[in-house]
């Protein structure tokens, strides 16, 4: 055999680890293809006559259990099948449940759920681990498997839970066939020394068998090729229409006016004008660095969609249009949208040179995982997707002042020469005066109306999930639900032109709750206050993007006594904490994995970060795209890669495909859980309504390439339908854009919630979800009702 006919086949049961199998895979077997398929994507017979192209199969983990047929799927049936046929199979934690389920071991509850959880794992030192030293291997399981005496099966490790378990089997072998699998998951990122040894070693002992039984892998062939698609990774470029488009440049004056203060600036180009759009990517702490201003104008292009919808809003110079998004899903119309806008010549030094900024819904990311949709209660459907996009722009370096005036406008010196003005007489001004927006209005207390969860539903709930943990269902679920504000007494906040209620409100925000990602979104309908401190995904400028995600688990209140030594011990020191962590850790490099290929690193793991309100337990993943992934040409040199991967980590495991019939992968993992289509579908039960924004994500993506989004946490959110055509209501109707001051009563919601895992107590958890609602809440001058 030739190293290219090395081809594996990986089963995928819909779990969120498959990528890391996949990469595993390829490193322990260089030179390897690997083609992966749903475990219900082919049923035997089709299979059977395509065995004999594969030198081995791998079997991975998954959600559920192996008794259950819609679970497992195929891979029940692939332990026995005949002798013509046989080939050598490696099975990941439900792939060992279901080999030893089959010959005769009985599958039973562990006492003690393993859900990211370390163990030592004693092994025979022999067959799979061969040569392997000390196993310290991650578990995510709540099954395990029993062997008796006479079973065809042998065991190969365990791992001694002591008290809590016992023994648990940790790897095993049939003692004939040429089958093989671990409990424990040798492609987590914390799993140490029987990780790609023990692939390295089923790779040998595979070829072994493959020679002694003299199997001779069939060439690839067209008919193959249709049925198993590409190997991973799909080097298949995202679909954007060719751009005919003259390419923008940017034009940019630097101006060094450290006094000057981003709220200041925002006040002189017009946030102080409710009635009209504006938008704020603020970064108002560390680590956060750039604070972009978007410039916009009545010419400023206003997009706006909602699931379900065939079209999408476009608004432009005052008026409104609906596109016929024919056969594209939006994510492909917005791609081709900014592959006409690509823009080069701005300053490397600045992120963002002008694009599309605004936000997208957790439902957007939902809708395409084949979860049914909640019912809403009413039908009134606000946009999924908000976005503006922006050509003018104020950008400040907060780590020196420096501010950056750009335009992606041709012929457009009369703006930044008078932009430059403006903001130098402003600077002028204030070294007689003091910086006017320092003082913020404070919320007056008693003029709203909180309406909190159900604490007793709230925690009856967190126990509903961890019986759906204990099951094997799940290993994490990110429980959350919503609270409401209503504003009793709209005739005190005047809304008008010369007035904002809503910045206002977020100035506060930003004082009590200075966030790396905060924001001020009005796009209206909707207005988005935002102070969140978890980055979900930057993409860097083409060519050679860094793809950096920074997830967040693990919380605790800041406080007095509270010291860094006491948060770090209390995060990382916490079995539970790491745990959460990790899993979500494991879950994104699969994402990440899934679009870009294998180089993808832990950066930093489990670091303890302190913000205004709460401690938290931070992780870095990095990666880089495979060599021709990024660009063929110039074609794709504006960023539809990393916006290709937004739009498939926004919740991924299902196929990735770049093509029109893709199914879009979307929600945040660390907001669902893992794997995430099983526990989106678990807390579609557990969860009374929509999140809508909450949960989603906010940022921009740069005509030049590069895109920064932010989970949409620690926020409020209002709708308010007064206000032009692009309020987007499904109708096709065009409304002069409307500057009537709105007198209803506004209503703000706030979502919060924690992830819930086998080790969480309800009242903590209750008490955790309290604490970062509290970090908004208190724009709104409420406190939480006692007993609360
Ligand atoms: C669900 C929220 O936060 C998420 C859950 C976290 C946790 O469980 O520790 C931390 C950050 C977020 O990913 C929220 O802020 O509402
Ligand atoms: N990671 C897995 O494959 C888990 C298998 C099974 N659902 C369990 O919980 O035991």
């Amino acid at each position: 055999m030739t190293q290219e006919s090395h081809r594996i086949l990986l089963i995928d049961s819909y779990d969120s680890f498959t990528y890391n199998l996949a990469s595993l895979c390829r490193r322990a077997i260089p030179g390897c293809s690997i083609h992966i398929i749903k475990n219900d994507q082919l049923d035997l017979s089709t299979l059977l006559p395509f065995l004999d192209c594969f030198s081995a199969i791998v079997v991975g983990p998954g959600p559920g259990s192996p008794e259950v047929a819609e679970d497992i799927g195929l891979v029940r049936d692939l332990w026995k099948i005949q002798e013509e046929h046989l080939l050598p199979i490696f099975g990941v934690c439900l792939g060992l449940q279901s080999l030893a389920i089959e010959f005769g071991a009985c599958l039973k509850r562990l006492s003690t759920v393993k859900h990211g959880q370390v163990s030592r794992v004693v092994h025979i030192g022999a067959d799979l681990f061969k040569g392997v030293g000390e196993v310290n291997a991650v578990r995510y399981h709540s099954l395990h498997v029993e062997l008796y005496g006479h079973s065809a099966i042998e065991e190969l490790a365990y791992a001694n839970d002591e008290g809590e378990n016992g023994k648990v089997v940790m790897a095993l072998r049939h003692k004939t066939r040429p089958l093989w699998a671990v409990q424990y998951h040798p492609e987590s990122v914390l799993t140490g020394g029987g990780g790609i040894e023990v692939l390295i070693n089923f790779w040998r002992l595979a070829q072994i068998w493959n020679q002694a039984h003299g199997r001779v892998i069939r060439q690839w062939d067209e008919q193959t090729a249709d049925l198993f698609g590409s190997s991973w990774p799909v080097l298949r470029q995202p679909p954007t229409s060719p751009s005919h488009h003259v390419v923008r440049s940017v034009a940019t004056t630097v101006l060094k006016l450290p006094h000057l203060l981003m709220p200041t600036i925002c006040e002189l180009f017009g946030v102080t004008d409710e009635t009209s759009p504006f938008v704020l990517l603020d970064s108002a702490s560390q680590p956060g660095r750039f604070s972009i201003i978007g410039c916009l104008s009545s010419q400023s292009p206003r997009i706006t969609y909602s699931i379900g919808d065939s079209f999408v809003h476009l608004e432009e110079r005052n008026s409104c249009s609906q596109i016929d998004l024919q056969s594209r899903d939006i994510w492909s119309w917005l791609a081709s949208f900014m592959n006409q806008r690509k823009t080069t010549g701005g300053s490397p030094n600045v992120p963002f040179w002008g694009g599309l900024v605004g936000y997208l819904s957790y439902e957007l990311g939902v809708q395409s995982l084949d979860v049914l949709p909640k019912p809403q209660a009413d039908h009134s459907r606000h946009p999924d997707v908000n976005f503006v996009f922006v050509e003018r722009s104020i950008v400040l370096d907060t780590t020196c002042g420096d501010i950056y005036i750009q335009s992606i406008i041709e012929d457009d010196a009369d703006w930044l020469a008078n932009t430059v003005m403006r903001l130098q007489a402003a600077a002028q001004k204030l070294t007689c005066t003091t910086n006017s927006t320092l003082s913020s209005t404070k919320a007056t207390a008693n003029t709203s109306t909180v309406t909190l969860p159900d604490r007793e539903l709230y925690k009856s709930r967190i126990n509903i999930a961890k019986e759906h943990l204990f099951s094997g269902d799940s290993y994490e679920l990110c429980l959350t639900a919503n609270t409401r504000i209503a504003l009793n007494d709209p005739l005190a906040q005047k809304p008008s032109q010369h007035h904002s209620p809503s910045w206002q409100r977020y100035k506060h925000l930003r004082e009590i709750n200075p966030a790396p990602h905060a924001a001020y979104l009005r796009l209206h309908p909707t207005t988005l206050l935002a102070s969140s401190p978890e980055r979900f995904l930057s993409f860097s400028r083409p060519p050679n993007a860094t793809y950096q995600l920074r997830p967040i688990k693990g919380t605790i209140r800041t406080g007095p006594g509270i010291t860094r030594a006491f948060a770090e011990q209390a995060l990382r020191g916490s079995k539970k904490e790491v745990a959460e962590n990790l899993m979500i850790v494991d879950l994104i490099r699969h994402d990440l994995h899934g679009v870009i290929g294998e180089d993808v690193q832990v950066k930093q793991f489990c670091s303890v970060e302190e913000y205004k309100t709460v401690w938290q337990l931070v992780s870095v993943i990095e990666g880089r795209p495979v060599e021709g992934m990024e660009e063929t040409n110039g074609r794709h040199a504006n960023g539809a890669l990393g916006w290709e991967v937004l739009r498939r980590s926004l919740p991924p495991g299902q196929d990735l495909q770049f093509s029109n019939q893709s199914i879009l992968i979307s929600c945040i993992g660390s907001m669902t859980g893992a794997p995430k289509k099983r526990s989106v579908e678990i807390l579609h039960t557990l969860e009374d309504e929509e999140r809508s924004i909450y949960s989603g994500v906010f940022g921009y993506w740069c005509v030049g390439g590069g895109g920064d989004w932010s989970v949409t946490i620690r926020s409020c959110f209002k709708y308010d339908d007064t206000y032009g055509c692009a309020s987007h209501t499904s109708r096709p109707v065009i409304h002069p854009l409307n500057k009537q001051v709105s007198l209803k009563p506004e209503h703000w919601v706030i979502g919060a919630g924690g992830a819930i895992t086998a080790l969480s107590d309800p009242d903590a958890e209750w008490e955790e979800m309290i604490v970062k609602l509290q970090s908004v809440l208190r724009v709104f001058g409420a406190a939480i009702p006692r007993g609360n």
